[in-house]
């Protein structure tokens, strides 16, 4: 097992992003959030976009799992080498790409891809997939990570409230690669369910770096409360 997979083994990464347009978009806001992070305990960070992987890489010692999140096109996570190498030099330890069977812009295979990574950059790389068959398709092919970073987020795959913790338990009895879950990990017991389910690492980001969407929450509660006592 490489050591750098090795330091974050049933541990928490936090995912650090801010999305376009929105006020905590910025590598600096970012790399205070992966700060605040290491403090509270994650193990790793995980980010988006070449200046916020460089600014959370010079701040922060743990490992970094960086991508790339560019083009409209169905493949938009790392979508293509160019973006994967780019996230590599960034300074990511890890880099996070599509893991899916979908045509990548670039014409190349998840495989050819994978091996490109290693062999330009040396940096590790993670798949983020929807289904079980895209995971054990991506360990086959080289990932050194699979994570269900996607499930619910393609086409063909249902979106439910919470985690999809039976894709977990599902590739990590299917593959020898560690399975990281990742996606709609909103509360401590689900992250806790998750290694249960056999997560080597569980990444969460919303329920901790999202501000917005987390103040949504509380708020809706309210108003939902105070329709149900006017119901009353
Ligand atoms: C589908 C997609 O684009 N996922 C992205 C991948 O990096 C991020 O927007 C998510 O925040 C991340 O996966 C963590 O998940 P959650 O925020 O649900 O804890």
């Amino acid at each position: 097992m490489n050591r750098l997979i090795e330091q974050f083994h049933r541990r928490l990464v936090v995912s650090c992003q801010a999305y376009p347009g929105e006020p905590m978009r910025s590598p600096d806001t970012m790399r205070r959030v992966a700060l605040a992070a290491v403090r509270g305990g994650a193990a790793g960070i995980r980010a988006q976009g070449l200046e916020d992987i460089t600014a959370i890489r010079n701040a922060v010692d743990v490992p970094l799992i960086g991508l790339w999140k560019d083009g409209d096109d169905e493949v938009f996570i790392t979508p293509t080498l160019d973006h994967a190498v780019a996230v590599a030099r960034a300074g990511a330890d890890i880099v996070a790409l599509d893991g899916t069977s979908r045509p990548r812009p670039d014409g190349l295979t998840l495989a050819e891809t994978i091996a490109a990574v290693h062999e330009q950059t040396g940096a590790l790389v993670m798949a983020d997939c929807s289904t079980l068959d895209e995971g054990i398709t991506a360990a086959n092919v080289g990932a050194d990570l699979v994570s269900t970073t996607l499930a619910g987020y393609t086409a063909y795959t249902t979106k439910g409230d919470g985690p999809d913790l039976g894709l977990v338990a599902r590739l990590a009895a299917a593959v020898d690669v560690p399975v990281v879950a990742e996606g709609r990990i909103h509360t401590p017991a689900y992250a806790a369910e998750a290694v249960q389910a056999g997560a080597w690492a569980v990444v969460v980001g919303t329920a901790i770096t999202h501000p917005t969407t987390i103040t949504g929450w509380f708020a809706s509660a309210l108003v939902e409360a105070t329709a149900a006592d006017a119901e009353t």
